[in-house]
């Protein structure tokens, strides 16, 4: 949405939060839906949001020694869940009613702790088809409402998904950072920072010089040049975010008969390859997801990289080359027997800083010291389980080190969505534009693009907030 401000120029206006007023009406609907998995166990939740809570709970809830006719809120009730149609007992539950605003939807919810039997949540739900005003949910729609009432901005709703489906713990660690709001406030300084700079160019298009201290363009591009900074060492972070919400992806390669696939089924702790003394055995890539110490590791076992004239072989090979190219992480697999001679020419093009080896078949070789001194080298026996535990070790360590897992919480990456990426690399575009913009009125709306940038990354572009921090803290008329 644009405006016309006072000076005449055309600026972003601030989009508040969306509330839940501006749903339509068949949004306002109450909804209700299963909040645990289906199937029979102990206990199931049963949530139903919207404004019809309250009457599902005068006409659903029955209790013995009830004072009161309605819900005491944030309070589990022991009850009885009856059918409105003819009064029949359908559980014996346990009920609790979260008052609006203060709700996971911000709306009235109701959650019903029923036990979890297909017949009973199916009466459940036929008891609640009685109301007009309420319908089954759809995917993810408590959580949009979530967010349509403000109680979650955007990177709390992809950390609050991010959390569900996290694997390791490492997944768990950086989702709950950002479903508990700390990536929002992250976000949200910046942009306040952002808009504190704009309050100080607005000043001096709004008012004459003279009523604005000297050197105030000065001080806003001193801080803008501290912004870019800060924005560019949280973009200059090796994609540590995403890379471990997706997965490390980790590329096993070297010549045939290494030992890769030995090394595949060792990680795996299972015979998930075919291994053979034939070299060429494998062709196809292999991929198994892995927990080391924590991170979410995508180990891919390739074919072992040699001329062929075969032609599946070949392509296996090109695949290999590929997978190589496109991971995170590659592990260079040399059996020591062949170690002497060096990485044969052809792989020398696939090794990069993320590249560790592994020399393997210790128990045929005689002279194994010169291998073991490199960084992120490690010299084993597959077949022994000689050094296996200290490569485990080392490996696991080379990795929390890349990826700066274990520590302090705070400087863990924030980044974790290429959608944060873009619009953060978009702001710092903007802000280098403002500090190299001559002309003030340009200059303004350069911030106002790059606030506007953070903005879509909590999901909320506010303008509004320029106007307050123009009062709050400049000092006007001095
Ligand atoms: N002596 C000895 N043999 C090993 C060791 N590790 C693996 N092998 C043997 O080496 C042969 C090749 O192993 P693989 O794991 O299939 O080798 P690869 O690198 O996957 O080979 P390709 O799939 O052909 O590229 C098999 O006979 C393994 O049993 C080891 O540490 N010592
Ligand atoms: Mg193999």
């Amino acid at each position: 949405m644009h405006c016309l401000c006072r000076h005449g120029l055309t600026c972003v206006r601030a989009r508040p939060y969306s509330t839940i007023s501006a749903l339509s009406t068949a949004q306002r609907k109450t909804i209700y839906a299963l909040s645990t998995p289906p199937g029979k166990a102990g206990v199931g939740v049963i949530r139903v949001s919207g404004p019809a809570a309250l009457a599902v709970w005068s006409r659903l809830i029955k209790a013995k020694n009830r004072k009161q006719d309605f819900p005491v809120p944030w309070k589990f009730e022991r009850c009885h869940i009856v059918h409105p149609e003819d009064g029949r007992v359908i559980d014996d539950a346990l009920s609790v009613f979260f008052k609006a605003p203060k709700s996971f939807t911000s709306e009235d919810v109701l959650e019903l702790h029923v036990h979890s039997g297909r017949a009973i949540i199916a009466s459940v739900f036929s008891a609640l088809a009685t109301f007009p005003s309420c319908r089954p949910a759809e995917a993810g729609e408590f959580t949009r409402r979530a967010f349509l009432g403000g109680r979650l901005d955007l990177t709390e709703v992809e950390g609050l998904r991010d959390l569900i489906d996290a694997e390791t713990e490492g997944q768990r660690r950086l989702a709950l950072r950002a479903a508990s709001g700390s990536v929002r406030n992250q976000y949200e300084q910046i942009r306040s920072d952002i808009i504190h700079c704009l309050a100080l160019v607005e000043a001096l298009i709004d008012f004459s010089e003279e009523d604005v201290e000297d050197g105030v363009y000065d001080q806003a591009r001193g801080q803008a040049r501290r912004l870019l900074a800060n924005i560019e060492a949280l973009l200059d972070d090796g994609h540590r975010g995403e890379i471990i919400r997706s997965g490390i992806k980790l590329a096993i390669f070297g010549p045939p008969n290494a030992g890769k696939s030995t090394l595949l089924n060792f990680l795996a702790k299972r015979e998930a390859a075919i291994v053979t003394s034939v070299p060429g055995t494998t062709r196809d890539i292999l991929e198994l997801s892995l927990d080391i110490d924590g991170l979410p590791v995508i180990v891919a076992d390739t074919a072992g990289l040699r001329k062929s004239e075969d032609l599946v072989e070949s392509i296996g090979i090109e695949r290999a080359r590929a997978a190589v190219q496109q991971a995170d992480i590659s592990l260079c697999v040399l059996s020591l027997e062949s170690a002497a001679a060096g990485l044969p020419q052809d792989m020398q093009d696939l090794v990069s800083a993320d590249t560790y080896f592994l020399f393997n078949k210790n128990d045929l070789a005689v002279d194994t010291q010169q291998h073991t001194s490199k960084p992120n080298s490690w010299t084993v026996s597959l077949a022994t389980g000689d050094g296996t535990e200290t490569f485990m070790t080392g490996l696991s360590a080379a990795l929390q080190k890349r990826f700066q897992f274990k520590g302090d919480d705070d400087n863990a990456p924030i980044i974790t969505h290429a959608r944060h990426r873009s619009h953060l690399t978009s702001a710092a575009q903007f802000l280098r534009a403002f500090i190299e913009a001559e002309d003030v009125i340009f200059g303004a709306e350069e911030l106002r693009y790059a606030a506007k940038e953070i903005g879509k990354i909590s999901g909320e572009i506010g303008v509004e907030d320029v106007l307050d921090s123009i009062f709050r803290n400049f000092c006007i008329g001095k």
